[in-house]
């Protein structure tokens, strides 16, 4: 997937231990130019020592990473000025308002005052925050505090944004409106590093998805890929005729319902598992009316890789 786009963020092999606790152990990681990564693992797998490293908070042990370009190690400058960071502990001051929030951001970009003005008005306007901006965060919602996080990161015009999970705590309409912005910002050309609890956020949004636990990847691929690997799927069959059910469900090795005239056959949902049931009614010259995959959710996934019932994501 994406072969042919430049990586924006690659790590190899990892490493990081806090004295005997190994935290993250060989981690690897490939993200192309304008799409979204999710890094998706239960409390205490390593999600945000893994962003920690990205973004040059902390050294990791061992193993190399490049964003944009830049190693993390040797060019953290370099990798600051070309990133935004978004976390569980948003860099928003609550005794300033938002918009002098916004302001002292783009001070901070020694964008110039014309330029951080311009800025500041319209990130407030598309973020939805006009009315809010003479206000102090400390009187924002959380879904509020969640946007002037999200725009404070964008006074920068980062290329690659890490947002460290961005709606933990937000009600579903909140989480919305946040899984919105993401989605406008890599239609123009954004790298967005995501991790998250949540299973809906990752399945909604990631273009890839990598499963960390204990400080390994355990899996990783599009969300489709990833119910894959888990049993539990399956297709099912309506057929025309009743009087072909069972003939059908003996040669295929599925479940018949005469009443219902359906057949359910375990499947991986793989192209090769559809072209064996097609071939098969071709050569039985059955009549289907329809044909429905049936692939596991990732909460079926998450549980069978880390043996974690997954986060729910509660209003
Ligand atoms: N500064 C530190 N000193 C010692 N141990 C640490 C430190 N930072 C993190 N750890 C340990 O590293 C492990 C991974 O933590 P990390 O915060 O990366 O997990 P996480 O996947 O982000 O979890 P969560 O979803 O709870 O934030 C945990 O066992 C944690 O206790």
């Amino acid at each position: 997937m994406n072969n042919s786009k430049p990586l924006a963020i690659q790590a190899r092999d990892l490493t990081k231990s806090y004295g005997d606790n190994a935290v993250l152990g060989g981690v690897d990681i490939e993200v192309p130019e304008g799409t979204i990564f999710s890094l998706l693992g239960p409390n205490g797998a390593g999600k945000t020592t893994t962003v920690n490293i990205l973004t040059t908070l902390i050294p990791a042990n061992g193993g190399e990473a490049f964003v944009n370009g830049a190693n993390v190690a040797h060019d953290a400058d370099a990798v600051r000025k070309s990133i935004g960071v978004t976390g569980q502990f948003a860099a928003v001051d609550g005794l300033l308002t938002g918009r002098e929030n916004l302001h002292l951001m783009g001070r901070l970009h020694h964008l110039g005052k014309r330029e951080t003005k311009r800025r500041t008005e319209e990130l407030l306007e598309r973020f939805d925050l006009v009315e809010a901006a003479k206000r102090a965060p400390a009187t924002y919602s959380g879904g509020m505090k969640r946007r002037l996080d999200i725009a404070m990161c964008l006074m920068g015009d980062p290329k690659v944004i890490f947002l460290d999970e961005p709606t933990t705590g937000l009600d579903p309409s909140g989480r919305r409106v946040v899984w919105s912005i993401v989605r406008e910002l890599v239609k123009a050309g954004t790298t967005i590093f995501l991790t998250t609890q949540y299973l809906e956020e990752a399945d909604e949004l990631a273009d890839k998805i990598a499963v960390l636990n204990g400080g390994k990847i355990v899996a990783e691929g599009t969300p489709e890929q990833l119910k894959r690997l888990v049993p539990g799927g399956h297709v099912n069959l309506r057929l025309a005729r009743a009087d072909q059910v069972a003939r059908i469900a003996q040669v295929l090795a599925g479940n018949g319902d005469t009443d219902q005239l359906t057949v359910q056959i375990p499947s991986d949902g793989s192209v090769d598992s559809l072209r064996k049931i097609l071939d098969t009614i071709d050569r039985e010259g059955v009549q289907v009316d329809e044909l429905t995959v049936h692939t596991p959710d990732l909460d079926d996934v998450f549980l069978s890789l880390t043996g974690h019932v997954p986060a729910q994501a509660t209003a």
